[in-house]
């Protein structure tokens, strides 16, 4: 039985392929020249682990900005850029950073010696440097790391994919082979003396060679390189150009983690690229098969479509409670030194730190965004404990912006997608005014009719005038007016005095045991003017220090519901100002109506 569904039609059902049904049709892509091209590798795993683990703690993280993601820039850091970006580094606590490719360029040679002469390493950071296995250019390396005091990397690569080796290298797997241990060679002799150097070796284009040929020359290295539990050896395995899916780079990595001779001696790193946009799958499945440490760019510039990026590696572990090693406490400060380092802007979807990753314009979104934050509220009221620390709950936030230092200001945003919730959560939260649901969904119609008729976003503020516009401002007709009101209290009676201009005639009444309100509305039926009040809410508007109270009243009006409201320094100016207002709209209304 096919594993398909069917789609039932009048003739019955038919597969969902079938082609009355699918109408997809081949393209014109010459798709079939990329079948065998960049030959994918067979991997000879049979059983993999992989898809039953879990991420429990943050791998070793290795920013290679300085290096990788310098060599990708349209204009190389110059030295200022390059130490900024370094001393970002260290303060967000990496422990080990690549800093340049000291044979390829002075400025790059510079930088390592002003780590080697300024003070500008802290003790415990480990020092990358990064050589091709060329003699000339690993004696240039080594000299540049020459009298520094930290532990020192001297991290060098060759390609060994059959692609590379043909085209770009122009030699045979045996051939390569030595001539990488005759780059290790180097290294070793080069770095005689140098107790605090350790050694980094990545087979360029791991994820298109072959895994056996790969994996003997790993060993080769390891061996030669002496890999002991004290003095372990990085084997770096790359993904340069991303060419499969995630799961084939899992399997791979898994491969060579419980293959390698010489494995609790090794460091297995991963150094994931993102040409099919799925460089964090691969660095999360690599991890899950046995990697140990992380190369990456933060916010993943780099070659191409960039490194994996070690930002939203690190913040997918916070999000899922494991606790990412690294200080994204000021995600703000972070993006703009390195927008500023690299001079490249970030993508405003940009996982965790774009412009709108914490932002819900449309109305479903922002409706619960809005109960989650009241619900967290109120837990953290019952729990006695701040809302900083209790569990989070939020829907559609991933995590509490407050967390990498986002504000919630930008949370919610209005435009033509938004709902009520939305509106009311702007509303409450910069002015203070809690709205009863049925006025939010009346409120509501009035924004939807602004947002369609300008296509733009609203501010907290023009939503406020909207609501005065709608609710707090006289109608066509304001011919009513309170011109004073008494209450007094007499043996137990209350009596309320109520003086009237109706019409440009003023009216006095008085009317006994009721309150301010009761007396208002009578007067006002008395000469022509009802008002039937269905509802009265209390809420006050915070502005500044001081606060204003305002009165929202539901009542019947001529042509339906309807909703006034009154604003005072005084509760109850602030209701009769609320009632006139509705006898003065349901006159406004009527008028339109004849
Ligand atoms: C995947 C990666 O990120 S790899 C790192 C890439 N980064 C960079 O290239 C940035 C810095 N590079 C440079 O400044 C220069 O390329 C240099 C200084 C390293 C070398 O410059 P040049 O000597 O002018 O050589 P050029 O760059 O034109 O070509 C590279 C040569 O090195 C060889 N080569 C490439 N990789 C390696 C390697 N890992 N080990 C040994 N030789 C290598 C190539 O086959 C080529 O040799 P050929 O000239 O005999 O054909
Ligand atoms: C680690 C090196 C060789 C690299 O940048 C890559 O392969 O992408
Ligand atoms: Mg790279």
């Amino acid at each position: 039985m096919s594993a398909f569904p069917t789609i039932a039609t009048p003739a019955g059902p038919v597969p969902y392929d079938a082609p009355a049904w699918n109408r997809q049709r081949h393209s014109q892509m010459p798709s079939h020249r990329y079948r065998d091209v960049y030959a994918r590798v067979e991997i000879p795993l049979t059983e993999r682990e992989w898809p039953n683990c879990r991420l429990t703690r943050a791998p070793l993280w290795v920013p290679v900005d300085l290096r990788d993601g310098n060599q990708a820039l349209p204009e190389p850091m110059d030295p200022a850029r390059k130490q900024r970006f370094f001393e970002l580094m260290v303060a967000m606590g990496y422990k080990e950073i690549e800093v340049g490719y000291p044979s390829a360029s002075q400025t790059d040679f510079d930088f390592v010696r002003l780590i080697a002469e300024a003070d500008i390493a802290p003790d415990d950071v480990t020092i990358v440097v990064f050589t091709p296995a060329r003699r000339d250019l690993i004696e240039r390396t080594v000299e540049s790391v020459r009298g520094i005091a930290n532990p020192v990397v001297i991290h060098m690569y060759t390609a060994t994919a059959p692609v590379w080796r043909d085209v770009v290298l122009g030699h045979p797997a045996s051939e390569l082979k030595e001539l990488i241990l005759a780059g290790g060679r180097d290294v070793l002799k080069l770095t005689e003396g140098m107790p605090n150097a350790r050694f980094e070796f990545s087979p360029e284009v791991f994820n298109l060679t072959e895994p056996d040929y790969v994996l003997d020359i790993c060993d080769a290295i390891t061996t030669l390189w002496d890999a002991a539990p004290e003095r372990p050896v990085i084997l770096n395995l790359p993904a340069t150009v991303e060419i499969a899916t995630p799961n084939v780079y899992a399997d791979q990595i898994e491969y060579m983690h419980k293959n390698l001779t010489r494995r609790e001696s090794v460091i297995l790193s991963v150094h994931p690229h993102n040409d099919r946009g799925t460089g964090i799958a691969c660095a999360e499945l690599a991890v899950l098969a046995g990697a140990q440490r992380v190369e990456g760019c933060v916010f993943g510039n780099g070659e191409r479509t960039g490194n994996v990026d070690i930002a939203t590696l690190a913040l997918n572990l916070h999000a899922q409670g494991v606790d990412p090693m690294i200080d994204f406490s000021d995600i703000g400060e972070i993006r703009r030194t390195v927008e500023h380092c690299n001079q490249l802007e970030l993508h405003p979807r940009h996982p965790y730190a774009g412009d709108l990753v914490h932002t819900a314009f449309s109305g479903t979104h922002q409706d619960a965004i809005k109960k989650g934050f009241a619900e967290h509220h109120a837990r953290a009221t019952v729990q006695r404990r701040p809302e900083r620390e209790i569990e989070w709950r939020v829907p559609y936030l991933p995590i509490d912006p407050a967390d990498i230092g986002r504000s919630y200001d930008a949370v919610i945003r209005v435009n033509s997608q938004s709902g009520k919730g939305g509106i009311s959560y702007l509303l409450e939260t910069r002015y203070g005014i809690e709205l009863p649901r049925r006025l939010q969904i009346d409120l509501a119609r009035h924004v939807q009719y602004h947002t369609d008729a300008t296509g733009t976003e609203l501010s907290a503020a023009q939503l406020w005038a909207i609501f005065q516009e709608a609710y707090l401002s006289d109608g066509t007709i304001a011919d009513v007016a309170l011109m004073s009101y008494e209450t007094t209290e007499a043996g137990g009676r209350v009596t309320t005095t109520v003086t009237l201009r109706v019409d440009g005639e003023v009216h006095t009444s008085t009317h006994s045991e009721t309150g301010p309100v009761e007396a208002l509305t009578s007067a006002l039926a008395a000469h022509g003017r009802p008002v039937d009040v269905l509802s009265l809410h209390q809420t006050s508007i915070r502005a500044g220090s001081d606060s204003d109270a305002l009165t929202l009243l539901e009542h019947r009006a001529p042509d339906g519901i309807s909703w006034t409201g009154g604003v005072d320094r005084s509760v109850l100016t602030a209701t009769l100002n609320a009632v006139i207002r509705a006898a003065n709209s349901t006159a406004s209304a009527l008028a339109g109506r004849r």
